[in-house]
């Protein structure tokens, strides 16, 4: 007999989690037959049961272990081994068979969101047929899974909430975070990415629906990047809410309270912060995704420190937007130093990709920061950011307020300081109007324009405006993507400025050297590495990022100079530094095609 300690174990950590175990279960059963060990079937409604059960006769857990099931692939052989005869249908199925299945299944879907949910039903019953769809159809699912069908999700997600895909750590799980860590089943986590739904996309602050974020961003983790998915972490901090409709949804899942600031707050994450540190090591990396500004400037300088952090909306996306401005000068020509910035939208995104692009032509030029950044401007919802401002500024825009002449809307901005490059990153829509897009196109040849806003409701303007309103000579890449746009008997392929390209990498390397810091060096090596990537042919379509089918070889070289930087800096632990740090980055990914089992 095996004791009720080891039992209750395997059938927390599963069946994939202890094999030693699973066999101890195995000869358990045999000994004993089939037992119901929680007796729901006589509980009356009023009794409590113990919230577990385990069929230990036969293969049932098996197919609906996601980590493990492989529906109508299970060979003859696995079908005998591993009891389940008559729990499938006849017929086997090859991976390749099912993937086609469930592609035409989705296409015949004609709401995005019946989609995402397919999806994400999919991920919850055979992991890596979900893994595998996404890896070989990345294009297709990519707005599926990501932006701008997750923000959709996000909004609804109590109404089509079915399973918990992460862990949530509320108010009332103060003191007692460490506990809740233990309670999520994988013990090796490498990566967890946390918001508290504040700042969702440019949708606001969704409160504890923001979940769709970090599982979504995860699952790219894996797609794109490789990581194990058991070694990924979604964690959504839920301190309440000050989104009124939610408030007063019968459906919403989270807190039903205003958001706690202040001590409250800080008291909470840290707490979170340390328990992470306490449980899975220093070298777990936390990325903080769609924290408000107010929050997420404090956290990220109160942490990096200590932590293992990068925050992907003003470290991921400013290293995705050089990345482009990088690729983009083969196409209007310069050096990055004889171009002129102007932003629309003085927050995480805006203020990071401005500080970024400011440290690499500090770098190149060689002049000091204080300079570089006198050729970036950003206007916020007040207007431009002029020195006679300042006092009033939030602290991350005061580098920005620059000697000028106040001025109020975006088009008088345009005018008054004639930009190369547009970047939008205000997460308002429609506001690179006609007039803005035809005052870039008369300043320039190639007008730079990136409408970084998600979703797509969101973003400042559409591929086709873009391509449009310059008669064809816009440069244009946007946060979530657009279908190609015909113009003049030509077809312009807008890109995807997104920072899905980068953190997927990003995170790999900084794995892979077992890094204890994130370092500005890394994310402007990660910038190149990407622009790097940008072939002639995608030029030639008028295109500043490379294709996302690509997207694991490009993630590869993105973590290979990420890690070689780390070896550089001595920030890497994982010793001796690989050779051949691609090749090292391409045998670390997980790769999602089915197992045989013995
Ligand atoms: N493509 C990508 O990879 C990424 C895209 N994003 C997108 O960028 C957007 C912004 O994100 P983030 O920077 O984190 O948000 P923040 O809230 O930090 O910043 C928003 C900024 O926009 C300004 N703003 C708001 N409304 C207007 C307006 N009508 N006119 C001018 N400025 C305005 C705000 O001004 P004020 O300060 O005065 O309030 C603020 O400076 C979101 O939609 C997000 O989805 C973010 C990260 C990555
Ligand atoms: C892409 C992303 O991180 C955002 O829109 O917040
Ligand atoms: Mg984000």
């Amino acid at each position: 007999m095996i004791s009720r300690q080891t039992f209750l174990r395997a059938v927390v950590l599963g069946w994939g989690g202890e094999r030693k175990v699973w066999a101890l279960l195995e000869r358990r059963t045999m000994m004993n037959g089939v037992e119901k060990t929680n007796g729901e079937d006589l509980a009356t409604e009023e009794q409590l049961i113990t919230p577990w059960t385990v069929s230990v006769a036969s293969g049932y857990t098996l197919l609906r272990d996601p980590r493990h099931n492989k529906g109508l692939a299970f060979t003859e052989y696995e079908r005998d081994a591993h009891y389940l005869r008559g729990l499938l249908p006849p017929a086997l199925m090859t991976q390749e068979l099912q993937e086609k299945k469930l592609m035409h299944n989705l296409r015949q879907y004609e709401v995005p969101l019946q989609r995402y949910m397919a999806m994400m039903d999919l991920q919850e019953r055979n992991e890596r047929l979900f893994y595998k769809l996404l890896i070989d159809n990345v294009e297709e699912l990519l707005p599926v899974v990501y932006t701008p069908t997750v923000g959709e999700a996000c909004q609804k997600y109590g109404s089509i909430f079915r399973r918990p895909q992460g862990l949530y750590i509320s108010l009332k799980e103060k003191g007692k975070i460490l506990e809740v860590l233990k309670n999520w089943p994988e013990r090796n986590i490498q990566v967890i990415v946390v918001t508290d739904g504040e700042r969702i996309l440019g949708l606001g602050d969704l409160g504890c629906q923001g979940m769709g974020i970090p599982v979504g961003k995860l699952s790219l983790y894996t797609a794109l990047g490789g990581l194990r998915p058991s070694a990924c972490l979604p964690v959504t901090i839920d301190v309440g809410t000050n989104n009124e409709k939610l408030l007063n949804d019968e459906f919403y899942i989270g807190l039903r309270q205003r958001r706690a600031t202040g001590q409250e707050y800080a008291e909470l994450l840290e707490e979170f912060m340390t328990a992470v540190k306490k449980n899975y090591g220093e070298k777990v990396l936390v990325q903080f995704e769609d924290f408000a500004n107010h929050n997420a400037f404090d956290l990220l300088e109160k942490y990096s420190p200590t932590h293992l952090v990068f925050n992907d909306d003003i470290q991921g996306t400013a290293s995705v937007v050089l990345a482009g401005l990088l690729a983009a000068l083969k196409l209007v020509g310069g050096a990055l130093a004889d171009h002129k910035f102007l932003f629309l939208g003085a927050g995480e995104a805006g203020t990071g990709i401005a500080e970024l692009i400011a440290l690499e032509l500090s770098k190149q030029t060689k002049a000091p920061l204080e300079e570089t950044r006198k050729k970036i401007w950003l206007v916020d919802s007040k207007g431009l950011i002029v020195s006679s401002r300042k006092e009033s500024l939030q602290h991350f825009k005061k580098p920005w307020a620059h000697d000028h002449e106040p001025v109020k809307g975006l088009l008088d901005a345009v005018k008054a300081i004639k930009p190369t490059v547009l970047i939008g990153s205000s997460g308002v829509g429609k506001t690179f109007t006609k007039e803005v897009v035809e005052a870039m196109a008369s300043i320039n040849e190639k007008p730079l324009i990136l409408a970084l806003s998600n979703p797509t409701s969101q973003s400042e303007c559409t591929a086709e405006e873009a391509y449009t309103w310059s008669k064809g000579r816009a440069i244009f890449a946007s946060g979530s993507p657009f279908d190609p746009v015909e113009y003049n008997s030509e077809v312009f392929v807008p890109g995807q400025a997104n920072n899905a390209y980068i953190f997927p990498g990003f995170g790999l390397g900084l794995i892979m050297s077992g890094a204890i810091r994130v370092h500005d060096d890394m994310l402007l090596a990660a910038s190149e590495a990407l622009a790097a990537q940008v072939k002639q042919e995608n030029f030639d379509k008028g295109l500043i990022y490379p294709p996302f089918s690509n997207i694991r070889n490009i993630s590869a070289n993105i973590a290979a100079k990420v890690a070689a930087k780390a070896y550089e800096l001595g920030l890497a632990s994982r010793l001796p530094r690989p050779k051949d740090l691609v090749k090292h980055a391409e045998s670390c990914m997980y790769s999602p095609v089915y197992r045989s089992y013995r």
